[in-house]
């Protein structure tokens, strides 16, 4: 059995090759003649799966290690008789944690609490509900905005999308992008929008690109000076808008959802997806696999503050410094790839243990993620 593997997918070899023969390969572009003779393809959201590409070969399952799957043609895949797995959720913790460590950055550059502040979160699936929870935690409030769920009658107080952009201080997006149906998400974030925003919010995309409308936000951003943006995902990837890059405030190369633990998950889900389907299911423990982090415990005296949460957030992990390395690579040759496949490693908030001397600081830093221990 010879299975196909995206070459930025930690422990595909490792686990893969327990079932067959693998091969890794590059995403972008995908050399297609290794599906000639595959039975599986594992990719990642820069690999267009369509009918062409499945085509007399002999797939009977494809899996993307991702959360969104706008780059798979899922009708055409299921009329192709091909299975599918994507991997919900594997990444949601590095997005949330992603999001936080530019806010808390944002908050100390212009010198307001965050618990002061109404946060408005688009799309309250694995991403947004997470982050819901941590914001609640901060002392935040939380407005939320999914039609979808709203609809369904799910007991959350959701509101219109409008209502959230004219009331939040920070916007952050995390929906799938969705061109059509009910739905759409597709440039929801449009020049009316942008113009509705209240004086000094700070936006986020952190999910697709074309959710917002970059050349609306760059044309919005010459004549509003009042706004924050942080953007990871562009329109279009890897390719974007190098004059929208110099008017945002931080710019990622799609790695909010890069964290060494929302990879490995990603590997792993669809290992146990694609051995279940073929009749041979095996589940696979995360710390099978995950190495001891650089850093892994510190010790804190007194009490909890935002600026305490700040320094041990950008412990693990600090924003800037995947916005320099964006601006510092953006004009080479194949510059926004090679700062996906060339990640340097980072962990999630849990990979840290922070001993405290004080019992609700120690609760307060759980509830944000840490793993926590109280030392009288
Ligand atoms: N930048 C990155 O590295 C990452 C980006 N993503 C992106 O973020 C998206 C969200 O991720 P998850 O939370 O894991 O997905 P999810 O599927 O768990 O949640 C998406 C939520 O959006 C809601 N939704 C759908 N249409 C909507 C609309 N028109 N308005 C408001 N809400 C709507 C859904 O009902 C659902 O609750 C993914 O689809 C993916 O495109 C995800 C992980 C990493
Ligand atoms: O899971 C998703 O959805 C994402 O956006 C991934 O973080 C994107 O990573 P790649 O699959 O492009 O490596």
């Amino acid at each position: 059995m010879k299975i196909v593997v995206d070459e930025n997918m930690p422990y595909a070899q490792e686990l893969f090759s327990r079932k067959g023969e693998v091969v890794r390969v590059p995403g972008r572009p995908l050399p297609v003649d290794e599906l000639q003779d595959a039975q599986a393809l594992m990719v990642r959201s820069v690999t267009p799966v369509t009918t062409q590409l499945v085509a007399n070969t002999p797939l009977a399952f494809v899996g993307s290690a991702t959360a969104g799957t706008d780059h798979v043609e899922l009708a055409d895949l299921e009329a192709a008789g091909v299975a599918f797995s994507a991997a919900p959720g594997c990444n949601a913790i590095a997005v949330v944690e992603y999001v936080l460590s530019a806010l808390l950055l944002l908050a100390e550059r212009d010198g307001y609490a965050l618990c002061d502040k109404t946060i408005g979160i688009v799309g309250v699936g694995n991403v947004g509900s997470r982050l819901q929870a941590r914001c609640e935690a901060l002392g935040m409030k939380v407005l939320l905005c999914d039609p979808p769920r709203a609809d369904r009658g799910e007991k959350e107080d959701f509101l219109s999308l409008e209502s959230v952009a004219t009331q939040a201080d920070i916007l952050t997006f995390h929906t799938p992008l969705i061109k059509q149906g009910a739905y759409p998400t597709w440039h929801c974030v449009d020049r009316d929008l942008l113009e509705k925003l209240p004086l000094g919010c700070v936006l986020i995309n952190a999910c697709r690109g074309a959710v917002v409308d970059n050349q609306a936000l760059k044309q919005v951003l010459t004549e509003r000076h009042d706004l924050s943006v942080v953007l990871d995902v562009w329109e279009p990837e890897p390719h974007l808008d190098q004059q929208l890059l110099a008017q945002v405030d931080i710019a990622t190369a799609h790695i909010a959802g890069y964290t060494l633990e929302g990879k490995v998950r990603g590997t792993t889900q669809l290992y146990e997806a694609w051995t279940a389907f073929i009749g041979q299911p095996e589940s696979i423990a995360l710390s099978e696999l995950l190495p001891q982090p650089d850093i892994s415990a510190v010790d804190v005296t007194g009490e909890f503050s935002q600026s305490l949460l700040k320094r041990l957030a950008h412990l693990v992990y600090d924003v800037r410094r995947d916005d320099a390395l964006l601006r510092l690579h953006i004009a080479d040759e194949g510059g926004f790839d090679r700062l996906r496949k060339q990640y340097q490693e980072r962990r999630e908030w849990s990979s840290l243990t922070v001993s405290c001397s004080d019992v609700s600081t120690a609760e307060r830093l759980r509830q944000l993620g840490f793993n926590t221990l109280y030392c009288a």
